[in-house]
């Protein structure tokens, strides 16, 4: 089975390369402005173009109005949307239908309870993004660093297509990727060395942990 990889918050030329170089299948920008990673829509626009026919240019925002939308589809042109804040299961149908683009819907998990509120997106996001929830005092709704309890994940129908957030890191991956049905990873803070920080070698040390972990896997 393919495992996608998503680095997400990318900021810099040497970042994006790395995570390219690497066979990352996701890149991510984020579009909020009181993140460290925040990027600004034509910077983004001129970064993504590397990613082009590579990996899949991902536009996370957080209950972004029409007008935001608009300006960040028409100026990077993602291929991907990913909302990472509380909209409703309509609101997913309507993004889906005025941009034409995939969505993948994100939400924190810190407990068994909280994937009831995954049931109504069935059927209308193309794909989940399971992250921890946000720590207590936290401005961030995603790139905090943490992880949630994986063992979680089992109560999922084995044919929900997920991304597993929240925490990762070149230490953590192998145990990840064994306690999950998990297609996809996804990660941030663990590839920089400060807050939207990314470096290309901690991008390198992720992939190849990850490599190894899926070598083992298979052994
Ligand atoms: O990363 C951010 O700063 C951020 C801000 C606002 C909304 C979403 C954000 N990140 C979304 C992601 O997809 C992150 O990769 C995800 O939350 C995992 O982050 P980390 O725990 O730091 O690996």
């Amino acid at each position: 089975m393919t495992l996608d990889i998503k680095i997400c918050g990318l900021k810099t030329d040497d970042a994006l390369a790395a995570a390219l170089d690497c066979g990352a299948s996701h890149v991510g920008f984020i579009f909020f402005a009181k993140s460290p990673r925040n990027v600004d829509k034509a910077e983004a626009g001129r970064l993504r173009q590397a990613a082009r026919e590579r990996a899949k240019a991902v536009a996370v925002t957080v209950d972004a109005d029409e007008a935001m939308l608009d300006a960040i589809v028409a100026a990077m042109e993602p291929d991907m949307l990913q909302l990472h804040g509380k909209e409703s299961p309509e609101r997913v149908s309507e993004v889906k239908v005025r941009y034409k683009l995939p969505v993948m819907k994100a939400f924190s998990i810190r407990e068994a309870a909280d994937f009831d509120a995954v049931q109504p997106y069935y059927g209308v996001a193309d794909r989940f993004l399971f992250d921890a929830k946000p720590p207590a005092g936290s401005e961030l709704p995603g790139g905090n660093g943490i992880a949630f309890d994986w063992r979680l994940l089992a109560s999922l129908d084995g044919t929900v297509d997920y991304m597993l957030s929240g925490g990762l890191n070149a230490g953590n991956i192998g145990e990840a990727i064994a306690a999950t049905l998990s297609r996809g990873i996804d990660i941030s803070s663990g590839v920089e060395t400060a807050p939207g920080e990314k470096s290309p070698q901690l991008i390198r040390d992720f992939f190849r942990a990850v490599r190894a972990a899926r070598t083992e896997g298979a052994a």
